[in-house]
């Protein structure tokens, strides 16, 4: 099971929570979140992370020339589009940077949330299932009816997030069948800081569970 733990914005807690085993950190690069980090100070954490960690950027309605500019400066290896990206977009972003891992978002708010999630399965390599919120792309720390996705079985590896929690993550595992899960503000102390007691409690549940961490099945 994959473990992404999103919007670090330091060398010590980055640093601290791949320590931890965590397979997976995220950098909010969307200027109007607490939790933006710009793409010099990120090329600062990810220079030190050991390489086999993925260091993936959120983007939100973002433009390809800027993304290309962020991944290579921040020395990226994974971007999340968080926003209304379209299959177009993602395709020319893969021809850009063939070797990049391409993560589309859904904003899960029913079953027409995944209408359109046919188009994409070419030209990327993961889903992430996030909550819908009206006017909030991202980091609303709300879940959403997990049981609607009991019987969701993408072609595409699938990562769940939205308002996880070292609290909730077992039900939800429990409740539906994702590749990996996808933490940031339920390991909060505020944005943009994370509380690693939160993250070792997090691993612990998470380890208990029946599949896992870092096993693809
Ligand atoms: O965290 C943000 O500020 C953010 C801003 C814009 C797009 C995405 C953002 N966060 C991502 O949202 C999900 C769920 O977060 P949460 O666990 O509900 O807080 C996750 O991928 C965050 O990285």
């Amino acid at each position: 099971m994959r473990l992404k733990i999103c919007g670090i914005t330091n060398l010590k807690q980055a640093d601290a929570i791949a320590s931890l085993g965590v397979d997976t950190l995220g950098f909010i690069c969307v200027k109007n979140s607490p939790r933006y980090i710009n793409p010099e100070q990120i090329k600062t954490i990810t220079s030190k992370i050991p390489s086999e960690v993925s260091k993936v950027g959120v983007f939100v309605n973002q433009s390809v020339d800027d993304i290309l500019d962020i991944v290579k400066t921040g020395g990226l290896t994974a971007i999340q589009l968080h926003g209304d990206e379209t299959p177009s977009m993602c395709s020319t972003l893969r021809e850009s940077l063939p070797d990049l891992e391409i993560i589309k978002v859904f904003r899960y708010e029913n079953s027409d949330s995944l209408a359109k999630l046919d188009d994409y399965l070419s030209v990327i390599d993961t889903i992430l299932l996030d909550t819908y919120q009206k006017d909030m792309y991202g980091g609303t720390g709300k879940t959403f009816n997990w049981s609607e996705l009991a019987d969701f079985r993408p072609p595409r590896p699938w990562l769940l997030a939205g308002g996880l929690t070292p609290d909730n993550v077992l039900l939800a595992l429990n409740t539906l069948k994702c590749d990996g899960i996808d933490v940031s503000s339920g390991v909060e102390t505020n944005p943009g800081e994370k509380d690693l007691n939160k993250i070792k409690l997090l691993l612990e549940h998470l380890n208990s569970f029946k599949v896992p961490l870092h096993s693809s099945n």
